[in-house]
C-alpha cells in the first residue's frame, strides 16, 4: 500500500508542490482539497510558525492522524516585512494573486532594484494527537521585479526574482523551484522525522 500524508492546506499551488516534492519518495499526498467538508482554521498567529501550528494541531485533532501544515508568505524589506503573514489576503479576503501582486508593485513604485530585497518564508508544523508538535522553517532570498514575468508557480512567484537563477520564480520549471524554494528547504529539515510521519497511521 502506498504511504500517505495529509497536508493541511486548501491552497492548490502548495498542494501541487507537496505532491511533486513527495512523490519522489513514493508518498501519496492528500490535502484539505480532498476533504471539502473539513473546517476552516483561523490564522490568528503573528508568525508563520504560530499559524502553521494552529493549522496542524486543529487538523490533527479533526483527522486523528499525523498532519503537516504549511504557513508561508513573502517579506519585503522596503515594506517593513509586509505582506508577511498576511500574504494570502494582502489585497482582500478573496485571496486574489493578481490583486496581491498589483498592490505590492504599487507600494514599491519608485523603489530602485537594489532596495527591492525580499524573501519567501515557509513554516511547516507536524502535529498528531498525543505528539509534541514540531516546527521547521525555510527561506528563499530574492528581489521584487517591476513587472510580473512567467506563468509557473502561484502567488507572488511572477514578481519574485531569484538571483542565482537569473529568472523569476514563475519562470522556473517546477523541478527548478523545488530545488531552491522555501518550501523545499523546510521540507528537507523534516528528513529525520520522515519515517515516523508516514508510519503513524491507523
Ligand atoms: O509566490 C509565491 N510562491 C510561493 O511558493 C508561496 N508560498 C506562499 N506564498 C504566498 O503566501 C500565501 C500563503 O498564505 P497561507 O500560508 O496562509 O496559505 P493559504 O491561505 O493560501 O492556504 P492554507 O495553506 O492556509 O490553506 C500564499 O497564498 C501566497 O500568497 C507564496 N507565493
Ligand atoms: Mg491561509
Amino acid at each position: 500500500m502506498m504511504k500517505q500524508v495529509i497536508i493541511a492546506t486548501k491552497n492548490v499551488g502548495k498542494a501541487r508542490e507537496f505532491q511533486e516534492l513527495l512523490e519522489k519518495k513514493g508518498i501519496e499526498v492528500k490535502s484539505l482539497l480532498d476533504f471539502p467538508n473539513c473546517p476552516d482554521v483561523e490564522e490568528t498567529g503573528s508568525t508563520f510558525a504560530e499559524n502553521a501550528v494552529l493549522k496542524a494541531e486543529a487538523m490533527a485533532h479533526y483527522f486523528h492522524a499525523i498532519v503537516i501544515a504549511d504557513d508561508s508568505g513573502l517579506s519585503i524589506d522596503a515594506l517593513d516585512g509586509r505582506p508577511g503573514v498576511y500574504s494570502a489576503r494582502y489585497a482582500g479576503e478573496e485571496k486574489n494573486d493578481q490583486k496581491n501582486i498589483a498592490k505590492v508593485l504599487e507600494e514599491l513604485k519608485g523603489v530602485p532594484f537594489e532596495k527591492r530585497t525580499a524573501r519567501f518564508h515557509c513554516a511547516l508544523a507536524v502535529a498528531a494527537p498525543g505528539r509534541r508538535t514540531t516546527v521547521v522553517e525555510g527561506t528563499c532570498e530574492g528581489y521584487i521585479t517591476e513587472v510580473p514575468k512567467g506563468e509557473n508557480g502561484f502567488g507572488y512567484d511572477p514578481i519574485f526574482y531569484v538571483p542565482q537563477k537569473g529568472k523569476t520564480m514563475a519562470e522556473l520549471s517546477k523541478e527548478e523551484k523545488n530545488q531552491i524554494s522555501h518550501r523545499a528547504k523546510a521540507l528537507a529539515k523534516l528528513e529525520k522525522q520522515w519515517d515516523e510521519i508516514i508510519n503513524d497511521k491507523e
